[in-house]
């Protein structure tokens, strides 16, 4: 019987942001013995910035950022240019690979191709095969393993570019999928797939503010909620995801949360 997703409670943006680096580090300290390298998927919204908190400024437990090991690979994108003000690649670069100090090492990064931006499937496509081109070829692997996925939710329940109802959630085949209509502007990205997003050995969500005690009352009391996008993520990957979230975001949620600890 898998266990069920960890929820932990911060009172501030501050101690969850030393919890997620140790989280973090955690992840990368094993994926670095197990192959030498450390594989995270990031998205964009408010999340790049916490983990840039996380991995830049708090100095407490479990060593050394090691980013010279990562691979960082977009869990979802805009199709817009990188340098454009809704590009999760410019948000990243801002709150985070600018500001990497040198001694801690130069991450590799996986932009999409902006050659591609008008054309949403070969975009994903393309992106598909960036990941081909580092994980595996498809017909060795049904799925790539990332080592670490780290995510946002929506206050409609959406995580990666994956909205509520959408026909997207039923892909089983494709890693990278493309969306023309996204609910959320801008309407062309590209995204991960839930089976793909499912199966990182990790998996962490990062949801702040009383904007979102309402969805996540839904998705970690009710039935309904299960079916949203981060709920989906919850049902298919239990104890391999972990929830860092702030008292306000976890107001009147009912599920046992872990306040103030990892
Ligand atoms: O690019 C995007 O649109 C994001 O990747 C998206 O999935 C985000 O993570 C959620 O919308 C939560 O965003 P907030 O953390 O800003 O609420």
């Amino acid at each position: 019987m898998p266990k069920p997703p960890n929820l932990y409670a911060f009172e501030g943006t501050s101690q969850l942001a030393a919890s997620l680096r140790t989280f973090v580090l955690d992840a990368q300290n094993s994926s670095i013995e197990r192959h030498n390298v450390f594989r995270v998927a990031v998205s964009g919204g408010s999340l790049p910035k916490v983990l840039g908190q996380a991995l830049l400024q708090e100095k407490n437990g479990h060593g050394k950022v090691q980013f010279d090991k990562w691979e960082i690979y977009y869990a979802d994108e805009r199709a817009v240019p990188l340098d454009h003000e809704d590009s999760n690649h410019r948000l990243v670069q801002e709150e985070l690979l600018n500001k990497i100090p040198a001694e801690l090492g130069k991450p590799q990064v996986f932009p999409i191709d902006i050659k591609y931006l008008d054309d949403i499937q070969e975009l994903a496509d393309q992106y598909e095969q960036t990941l081909v081109s580092r994980f595996a070829a498809k017909d060795s692997v049904r799925i790539p393993i990332f080592d670490l996925i780290l995510l946002g939710c929506g206050p409609d329940g959406h995580t990666c570019s994956l909205f509520p109802g959408s026909p997207l959630l039923r892909e089983h085949d494709a890693w990278i999928l493309p969306i023309s209509d996204s609910p959320k502007p801008p309407p062309k990205r590209i995204t991960l797939s839930l089976p793909v997003a499912s199966h990182g050995l990790k998996i962490g969500f990062v949801a702040t503010g009383a904007g979102k005690k309402d969805v996540l009352k839904q998705i970690f009391d009710t039935e309904e909620g299960r079916q949203l996008p981060c709920g989906l993520i919850n049902e298919n990957a239990q104890e391999r995801v972990s929830w860092f979230v702030d008292y306000p975001a976890v107001e009147g949620v009912s599920f046992p949360a872990r306040r103030g600890s990892l």
